[in-house]
């Protein structure tokens, strides 16, 4: 651990970070797992760990790897050992619960707080991370970075539109997602391995996540068109850290 990190074990809650990164990527289109795919000239995951390891409140960030995971220490050389943990899951929620059961190995507490935050949605910015942690940090419940839905919603059936499904109130979630490791631990275990976000699983046991607006670029690399896309932006981010606004 760093000085910086020793100096906040005096604090009664430490913030720590869960970052998935044992999916296949199956719609990316691209050889092999999309997070060690190269874009503006290192793997999806190499950006995301920067970003996360530039965040000063994270005491420590642990990565979930699939079990047969071959890549991880040659892209990421200087992540601290002990915290890649290759007990990645079937489902994105089974490999979240992973990372904390190894958080909670490694001594993090119930009430300390956890970030999980997807390999692959590497245009994230430390800025957009301590937006999510100031507002959340006194929140009775957490929350999670999110985008009011823009566009008019479309209900389909075999290719056509059906219905026009109202987008008041609705909006896209993102990552990270931040919530009490205890309180997640539990709704995980609650729910299953079914939900595909982190806030699902605290809505399933009655609470509401505080919705904190995010940034269009935060998007998940999921598609092929993805990659180029998060090529051109990645360099004209770095330089933009403390603006939200789009
Ligand atoms: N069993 C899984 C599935 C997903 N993830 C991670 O969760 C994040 C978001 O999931 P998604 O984009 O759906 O990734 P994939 O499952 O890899 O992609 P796809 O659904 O296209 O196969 C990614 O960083 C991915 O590596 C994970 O750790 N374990
Ligand atoms: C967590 C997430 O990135 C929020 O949008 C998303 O739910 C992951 O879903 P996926 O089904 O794993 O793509």
């Amino acid at each position: 651990m760093t000085a910086e990190s020793d100096r906040l074990t005096s604090q009664p809650e430490r913030l720590y970070a869960v970052v998935p990164c044992a999916g296949v990527g199956s719609r990316a289109g691209v050889e092999g797992p999309k997070q060690y795919h190269p874009v503006a000239g290192r793997p999806v995951v190499a950006h995301t760990l920067a970003a996360l390891a530039a965040v000063r409140r994270l005491h420590g960030v642990m990565v979930v790897l699939s079990p047969d995971d071959d890549r991880f220490e040659a892209v990421a050389p200087a992540h601290p050992p002990g915290w890649a943990v290759r007990t990645g899951g079937a489902s994105r929620a089974d490999s979240v619960a992973a990372g904390i059961r190894a958080l909670r190995e490694r001594g993090a507490a119930p009430s300390d707080w956890v970030l999980v935050h997807d390999a692959a949605r590497c245009l994230i910015q430390p800025a957009w991370v301590d937006a999510l942690i100031d507002a959340c940090l006194l929140d009775p419940v957490g929350g999670l970075l999110a985008l009011p839905v823009a566009d008019t919603l479309k209900q389909s059936d075999g290719g056509r539109a059906v219905s026009t499904v109202d987008r008041q109130g609705k909006w896209a979630a993102q990552t990270p997602q931040m919530f009490r490791l205890g309180v997640l631990a539990d709704a995980l275990d609650h729910v299953g391995s079914a939900v595909t976000d982190e806030a699902s699983a605290i809505e399933a046991v009655g609470l509401s996540p505080r919705l904190v607006p995010g940034h269009f670029c935060n998007f998940k690399v999921t598609w092929p068109g993805d990659f180029a896309l998060a090529d051109q932006l990645l360099p004209s981010l770095a330089g933009q850290h403390g603006d939200m606004s789009r």
